[in-house]
């Protein structure tokens, strides 16, 4: 049985990842508010417009302070940024539902995201992917590792280096596969479980590019930022 051992440089590295990961947390009261203001589909629109536009904001500090990140070419980073807000969206939205939250939350937020003016096409893979990302019981760490995945995912549309992206991101994996195997010992499938999620946040991405749409027929707006972000309007 090899050895698995995490280098000085993983280590620092996990905790650059880390650090960086909680230190851009979605600000709470934007949060609360999903649990606060009064019960209509607009209402809870406009909340996850809210919240989802805090998150893209939490999501590219983020993306800035991953070692490397900032070295790789100036366009390939708002491509790999544009190709994966709406997966790290997701995958941010499980891990928030997974969190343990004060009894009756995770009810509330799931009824107002339910209740949100989304086509119950899409309101059952975008539960069932949140379910699955519970059940993993993940670490920060291996959250952190995964989101800094998504995001380094090479084969994004328009992304030019393709290589010096995959370098990146094999670094990780190499990183999150030690950290699997040290942390989940009984569990020798675990880092393929993890990755098998990301296969499911593919999917989540073609459904909501379908979601959009459907939103825009019904005249829903989107912030500036997200329409930037997922090329509507
Ligand atoms: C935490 C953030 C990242 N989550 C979030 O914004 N959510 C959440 C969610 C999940 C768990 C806890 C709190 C919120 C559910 C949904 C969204 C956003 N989208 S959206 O971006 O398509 C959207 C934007 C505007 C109208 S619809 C729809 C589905």
């Amino acid at each position: 049985k090899e050895k698995v051992e995490i280098t000085k440089e993983q280590r620092a590295l996990i905790k650059a990842i880390l650090d960086a990961y909680n230190r851009h947390q979605i600000p709470q009261d934007v949060t609360k508010k999903l649990l606060q203001e009064q019960y209509s589909a607009e209402e809870n629109f406009l909340l996850l417009t809210e919240v989802a536009t805090s998150q893209v904001q939490v999501l590219v500090e983020f993306t800035k302070n991953i070692p490397g990140f900032l070295s790789l070419d100036r366009e390939d980073q708002i491509a790999l940024l544009k190709g994966s807000a709406v997966e790290a969206m997701f995958l941010r939205s499980a891990q928030v539902l997974s969190k343990k939250m004060p009894s009756g939350y995770t009810e509330v937020l799931e009824e107002r995201i339910r209740k949100s003016g989304m086509s119950e096409e899409f309101i059952t893979p975008m539960f069932n992917f949140y379910k699955s990302i519970g059940e993993l019981h993940m670490t920060q760490e291996e959250q952190a590792l995964l989101t800094t995945i998504t995001i380094l995912t090479p084969d994004r549309p328009y992304v030019k280096s393709h290589e010096a992206v995959e370098r990146l991101q094999e670094t990780m994996l190499d990183v999150l596969r030690k950290l699997c195997v040290l942390q989940h010992p009984q569990e020798p499938q675990y880092f393929a479980r993890l990755l098998g999620r990301l296969t499911e946040l593919r999917t989540l991405h073609h459904y909501h590019v379908e979601m959009l749409t459907s939103w825009k027929t019904n005249d829903h707006k989107f912030t500036p930022l997200l329409c930037e972000i997922w090329d509507v309007q």
